[in-house]
C-alpha cells in the first residue's frame, strides 16, 4: 500500500472529512491532522506539515471545501461572525477574501494559485452556497483523479524516455539515478512526479529481472533495451532535509534501492558513484513559459553539476505545474523560509546507545528541537532556486516529454492550452 498524505473521505457527499498527514513528524510518527476550515488548511501549507506542489494545491482545494460544508451547518453559521449571511453577494466577498488568504501560505508553487483560480471562477458564477460547493466537490475530485492518473502517465513517459535515449546510445547496464526534494506519494495524490519516473523505472528493473513484486503495481518493461535502474540516489534536501524525511522513508517504503546523500555531496557521488548515473529527475513547483524552472533550493546546482558531467537533467511536472502568465524565472516570487528552520534542527529523540526512538510512558516517540547554529547569526533561507531553461535537458510531462529545439529554447506552448 502506498502512502497517503491526505485522507478525504468523499463516501457521503453531505459529510466529507478530510486529513492529512504531519510530515513535519515524519519519519518516525504517523500522524493524521483534520481539516475543517480554511485557517487549518493555510496552517498545514504554511507550516509545511503538507508538502509539495500539488498536495498543497489539493489540501487547499479542500479546505474550501470544509468551510463551505461547515458554512452550510446551520449551528456553526449562527455563531461565527466572518460571514454576513443575509446575501449571497455578502458570502462571495468573505469568500473572496478567504481565497486571498489561503492563497498567502505558500507563494512560490503555481498548483495552489492555478487551483484557488478555478475556484473564483466557480465562485463568480455560482448563484449560492450549495451550488458553490457543489462546484468545488467536483473541482476537488477531479484535481485529485487526474494528478494521479497524470502522475502515472508522466512517470512512465520520462522513464521511457530516458530508456529510449540510453539504447540509443548503445548503453546496455545498470545504472543509477539522481533526485532531490519530495516528489513522491506524500507530495502528491499518489505516484509522485520525478519519484513518479523512478518509481516506473524500478517496475521497469522488475520486470526485465523478472523480480515479482507485491503485486499493487503492474510491473511492466518499458522498452526491449537491457539498461536497468537500480539505485537511486536522493538528496538530503533542505528546508527541513525534506529528501532525508520524506523521500527516503518513502523509498524504504517502497523497497525501491536508495542511497541518501547530502547536498554537498553531488559532485564526489557522480565521480565515485560505483555504477554510473545516468540522469537526474528533479519536479517543479512553477515552470514559466521559456521552461526555467522554481523547484527546491540545490535543484540549480545539482543542474550545474549534472551538464558538468554531461548527464541529462530532466524536470518532470504536471500541466497544473505550468504558469503561462509569467514570462522568465525572473518574474517568479521565491519563499524565503524563517531562519530558525535552518537554525534548529527538529526531530524525534534517538536513544544513543541503541540507535531507537525515545518513547514517552504512552509508548509514542519523543520530538525535540536542538540549536546547530549561534542565535545571533544572520541567516539566508530561501526555499527554491530558479533553474534557468538551459540547463534542463527535458521537461516530462502527461502529454510526453518536451526537448528543445535548434535554438535551444523550449516550445511549450501546447501545454498552455
Ligand atoms: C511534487 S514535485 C514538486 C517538488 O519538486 C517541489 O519542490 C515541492 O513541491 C516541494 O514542496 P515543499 O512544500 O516546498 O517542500
Amino acid at each position: 500500500m502506498s502512502l497517503e498524505a491526505i485522507q478525504f473521505d468523499r463516501s457521503h457527499r453531505d459529510n466529507i472529512s478530510v486529513r492529512v498527514l504531519d510530515q513535519l513528524l515524519l519519519p518516525y510518527t504517523t500522524k493524521y491532522v483534520p481539516i475543517y476550515t480554511i485557517d487549518d488548511g493555510y496552517t498545514v501549507i504554511n507550516t509545511m506539515q503538507v508538502r509539495g506542489a500539488p498536495a498543497i494545491a489539493i489540501v487547499g482545494a479542500l479546505a474550501v471545501l470544509m468551510e463551505i460544508q461547515l458554512l452550510q451547518n446551520d449551528g456553526f453559521a449562527k455563531t461565527q461572525t466572518f460571514y454576513d449571511f443575509s446575501s449571497f453577494d455578502l458570502i462571495r466577498s468573505a469568500l473572496s477574501q478567504r481565497l486571498d488568504f489561503l492563497l498567502s501560505s505558500r507563494p512560490t508553487a503555481v498548483n495552489l494559485s492555478n487551483a484557488l483560480c478555478e475556484i473564483r471562477a466557480l465562485l463568480a458564477q455560482s448563484g449560492d452556497l450549495a451550488a458553490f460547493g457543489n462546484g468545488v466537490y467536483d473541482f476537488v475530485c477531479r484535481l485529485i483523479d487526474e494528478d494521479l492518473s497524470n502522475n502515472v502517465k508522466m512517470g512512465d513517459n520520462g522513464a521511457a524516455f530516458l530508456l529510449d535515449a540510453l539504447q540509443q546510445e548503445g548503453f546496455d547496464k545498470d545504472f543509477a539515478v539522481l533526485t532531490i526534494c519530495n516528489t513522491g506519494s506524500l507530495a502528491t495524490s499518489g505516484y509522485g512526479t520525478a519519484l513518479g519516473v523512478v518509481r516506473s523505472l524500478w517496475n521497469d528493473s522488475l520486470a526485465k529481472s523478472q523480480a515479482s513484486g507485491d503485486g499493487s503495481v503492474k510491473k511492466r518493461k518499458l522498452n526491449q533495451g537491457r539498461a536497468k535502474m537500480v539505485r537511486v540516489y536522493p538528496l538530503e534536501t533542505r528546508p527541513y532535509n525534506q529528501g532525508a524525511r520524506l523521500t527516503a522513508y518513502e523509498l524504504v517504503h517502497d523497497k525501491i534501492p536508495a542511497t541518501l546523500i547530502p547536498d554537498s555531496s553531488i559532485a564526489y557521488r557522480i565521480a565515485t558513484s560505483p555504477v554510473p548515473i545516468k540522469a537526474a529527475f528533479v519536479g517543479a513547483d512553477r515552470i514559466v513559459r521559456n521552461g526555467d524552472t522554481a523547484n527546491k533550493i540545490g535543484t540549480y546546482q545539482l543542474a550545474l553539476v549534472c551538464k558538468h558531467f554531461g548527464i541529462k537533467f530532466f524536470v518532470t511536472a504536471p500541466k497544473t505545474t505550468i504558469d503561462s502568465k509569467t514570462e522568465t524565472g525572473a518574474g517568479i516570487v521565491v519563499e524565503e523560509r524563517k531562519p530558525n528552520e535552518f537554525k534548529h534542527v527538529s526531530g524525534t529523540l534517538i536513544d544513543i546507545q541503541t540507535g531507537s526512538p525515545r518513547v514517552d510512558d504512552k509508548g509514542k516517540p519523543v520530538s525535540a528541537s536542538v540549536g546547530v547554529a549561534p542565535s545571533e547569526i544572520d541567516v539566508w533561507n530561501p526555499a527554491f532556486d530558479i533553474t534557468p531553461h538551459e540547463l534542463i535537458d527535458g521537461i516530462v510531462t502527461e502529454d510526453g516529454v518536451f526537448t528543445k529545439n535548434v535554438n535551444g529554447g523550449f516550445d511549450l506552448s501546447n501545454l498552455f492550452a
